[in-house]
């Protein structure tokens, strides 16, 4: 503490007692110049307590604390506390002594006499706060050194600088202002930054009081450092501010007086509900409530709020226009200081539109787009469900595979339109036919799935199968034309057939997969007998795929006979596996296989290589002009560069495209004509001979007909088989005409009779093949056929 501006009078005397310097301090409190006093004794000015004869000598007084009253000028008495220090640590004034004579409050009240010994300038130190005297001018008299340290000065400069220059310059004004209201009224305060030497800036909430110290009038104040609320302050500012503006809905509730009501909500509350917070307050916020609705969410928020902890739920309130929302509600608990819950803090989400959302991504995700059935997924979980259902209470359920026969057909002769038409249809058929709790569901472009409940017994469920074919089979009108669907059924019974989803579901397939090879449309249940009939065609698969690798497979060739020469001109190659444990499986049992497989592609290129080596074999023995025919599969036919392929491997083998044919069926074609003429086109680039199989049995369209680049049709045997029944006769007729007319050349197959041999003839027909001349021969067969110009006798 700088006590320099204390009345506190300091002055020197030597060892007489002999006054040699006087400071201002002195010149003030006793009121008489250092001229007038210097020289003067110490006993001259001062009237000790305790004067005695002969008068104390100063090294004496030296050791005690004395009092006595200063005489001051015009005979003033001023009581005093006057202590005697010698001054011997300084070697310049050797035997001198300094005098400190301090006013004490000698006339005063004695309670106030208490005070007068206080230590306080100790007191003044210790304030949490800063303490400052300032006079008239406007410059300090007196602080403490948080003040020093707040303000980054010193001591020195402290009382030269105005004080409000200690402040910035916006507050400069209202500080001078206060100070003076200080002085005018007795007291002011204020709030206000302190600002450093280097820039530090402190808040202090100031107090001040005018007092006086002798005659000069001045003001005494604290400031208290509030820079800590300040931030506080701002912060409970920005966070309310942050409550009022937040998109989020909040209300805050009281729960002192064990009800819960509403103290405050934000304008996003009223907003969201259409409630305002004038409306509201007081209420409980269960007036939000629907009645009866999300009643597990409610336990858990009353739950909640009397266990005074915090609950998260998703439920439907009501807006105050009885619009219903989806309300995603965090409620926290608020605790007082002592730690006490006394409010509850809620932020309300209005998470309509993304509830909504999420229903629809879901209902997507579960659902066929086109039927608006259920999918495969939702399909799965109905199933798992319903098998559960049956087991635990021993009922009957059961899963059917619906396949529309002819929807492929449909489609391209229709248009994809009808074909839309025709599937909706047949979903709101399949629905209107099982009860609301049975499933139904499509699963693939005409691939139909229902999941039926409950069953009395078999019977029962074979009529409503056969009612639902019966249903869907019926004409479907569109655009003024009747379309008429047919199906097939597989059904598989749970828990009888399977207890799990994949076991159910294999066997409806199975079943399927029975109804289509029995012809389509028809429905099979399925059995242990169908089961091993699966197996078998699993086993067949597994074993086709080694077949190739294993050398089991060897090609036959059908001789092809001129029908106006007899010569045999060429071969049908026709593939048979020799299954090491089965013996020679047909073709007709194993191609459908590789097709579905895909195995189909390897097996066919094999086939014309080793077509490919028994025409190099023929060309060996002098034999040039000879023509092998090929199957090939659709699969083999919508291959990317099939073509090429092609050309590279007749080119590796050395085979000339012209004695190659590809057979290829009618309905292969038709399926997709488009994209069949265009295959055909690259094949026939080639100088490949192509010809259509199985002529008759598809849905050629003249103009497509026309348009593809083929030499040959090929009449199906199924005509030729009862050529004596009229319609037959009339239709291999047309055919041959159709053929010729086209400039095709015509081949009959199958061919067992002379009769059928006749009538080929008779109507002009180009070639044949069948048992009647030769069945399938091994390559040697054919070979000593050919070169013995074995003949079909005229
Ligand atoms: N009833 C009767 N049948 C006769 C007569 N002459 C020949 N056949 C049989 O008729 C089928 C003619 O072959 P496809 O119509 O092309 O029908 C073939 C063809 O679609 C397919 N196939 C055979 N080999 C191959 C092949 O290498 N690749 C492809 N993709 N399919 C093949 O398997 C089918 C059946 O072939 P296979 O069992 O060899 O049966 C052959 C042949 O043995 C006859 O006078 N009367």
């Amino acid at each position: 503490m700088n006590l320099s501006p204390l009345p506190l009078a300091v002055f020197v005397v030597d060892a007489d007692g002999t006054i040699t310097s006087w400071n201002k301090a002195c010149e003030k409190l006793a009121g008489c110049t250092a001229a007038d006093i210097q020289g003067q004794r110490l006993d001259q000015i001062i009237d000790f307590d305790d004067i005695g004869e002969p008068p104390m000598s100063i090294a004496k007084r030296s050791e005690l604390d004395s009092t006595g009253y200063l005489r001051g000028a015009g005979g003033r008495r001023l009581p005093v506390r006057v202590t005697v220090a010698p001054q011997a640590l300084d070697p310049e004034q050797p035997d001198t002594y300094s005098v400190i004579v301090i006013p004490r409050a000698g006339l005063v009240a004695p309670r106030y006499a208490l005070i007068q010994d206080l230590p306080v300038g100790d007191i003044i130190e210790g304030l949490p706060c800063v303490f400052y005297v300032i006079d008239q001018s406007g410059h300090l008299l007196l602080w403490n050194r948080l003040l020093e340290e707040t303000l980054e000065m010193s001591s020195e400069e402290l009382p030269t600088t105005d004080v409000q220059y200690f402040f910035d310059e916006k507050d400069r004004a209202e500080i001078v202002s206060k100070i003076m209201e200080a002085f005018e009224n007795g007291h002011s305060s204020h709030e206000a930054e302190l600002i450093g030497r280097h820039g530090k800036r402190t808040s202090l909430l100031f107090h001040c009081a005018r007092t006086s110290v002798g005659d000069l009038p001045c003001i005494f104040g604290t400031g208290l450092d509030i820079t800590d609320r300040k931030q506080t302050e701002l912060g409970l500012r920005v966070r309310e501010r942050a409550i009022y503006s937040s998109v989020n809905a909040i209300v805050i509730t009281c729960c002192e007086n064990n009800d819960n009501i509403i103290e405050y909500v934000n304008p996003a509350f009223e907003q969201i509900t259409g409630y305002t917070l004038a409306e509201i307050k007081g209420r409980n916020p269960r007036f939000m409530r629907i009645e009866g609705c999300d009643v597990e969410e409610h336990r858990r928020i009353n739950e909640a709020i009397r266990k005074k902890e915090s609950v998260q739920v998703i439920l439907r309130n009501a807006r105050k226009n009885g619009e219903v929302f989806w309300n995603d509600l965090r409620i926290d608990p608020v605790s007082n200081i002592d730690g006490e819950v006394t409010h509850f803090v809620g932020v309300i989400n209005d998470v309509t539109e993304a509830r909504h959302y999420e229903r629809r991504l879901h209902h997507l995700a579960h659902h066929d787009p086109l039927t608006g059935l259920a999918n495969r997924t939702l399909l799965q979980d109905e199933l798992k469900f319903s098998i559960d259902f049956a087991v635990r209470n021993g009922v009957l359920g059961a899963l059917a595979f619906l396949d529309l026969d002819n929807f492929k057909h449909i489609n391209d002769n229709f248009g994809h339109d009808a074909g839309d038409v025709v599937l909706r249809d047949t979903a709101t058929r399949l629905k209107e036919s099982v009860r609301d709790n049975d499933t139904v569901a499509r699963v693939g472009g005409d691939e139909f799935v229902l999941v039926i409940n409950n069953q009395p017994g078999d019977e029962q469920l074979a009529d409503l199968i056969e009612r639902i074919r019966q249903r869907v089979n019926a004409p479907i009108r569109v655009a003024g034309r009747d379309i008429l669907p047919s199906t097939s059924i597989g059904v598989s019974r749970f828990p009888v057939d399977g207890d799990t989803v994949d076991r159910v579901m294999r066997a409806a397939d199975a079943a399927m997969y029975h109804a289509k090879t029995l012809g389509k449309n028809n429905c099979q249940f399925y059995s242990i007998e169908l089961n091993q009939a699966v197996h078998e065609h699993l086993m067949l698969e597994a074993s086709l795929s080694r077949a190739i690798g294993n050398r089991e497979m060897v090609l036959d060739y059908q001789p092809k006979v001129d029908l106006r020469t007899g010569k045999v001109v060429g071969a049908e190659a026709l593939v048979r596996w020799k299954h090491p444990e089965n013996g020679i499986v047909p073709p007709d049992k194993f191609i459908p296989v590789a097709e579905e497989t895909g195995l189909i592609v390897p097996l066919g290129e094999w086939v014309i290589i080793e077509a490919c080596g028994a025409l190099k074999a023929l060309a060996k023995l002098g034999i040039h002009d000879f023509v092998i025919s090929v199957n090939l599969s659709a699969r083999q036919l919508r291959q990317r560069q099939f073509a090429a392929h092609l050309a590279r491997t007749l080119k590796r083998q050395g085979v000339d495209p012209r004695n190659l044919e590809l057979e290829v069926t009618e309905s292969q074609l038709m399926d997709h004509p488009e994209e069949a003429m265009e295959a055909l086109a690259e094949l026939k680039a080639l100088g490949l001979r192509l010809s259509i199989d199985d002529f008759g049995t598809g849905y050629s369209s003249l103009s497509y007909l026309q348009k593809f680049p083929v030499d040959f049709i090929k009449i199906d045997r199924s005509f030729l088989g009862e050529v004596a029944h009229d319609s037959h006769a009339v239709i291999t007729r047309a055919i041959i005409a159709l053929g010729h007319n086209l400039k095709l050349k015509v081949i009959a197959e199958g061919v067992e009779t002379q009769e059928q041999l006749a009538f080929l003839r008779e109507h002009d027909c180009d070639q044949m093949q069948g048992y009647y001349f030769s069945p399938a021969l091994s390559q040697r067969s054919l070979e000593e056929m050919v070169c013995s110009d074995a003949r079909l006798p005229s």
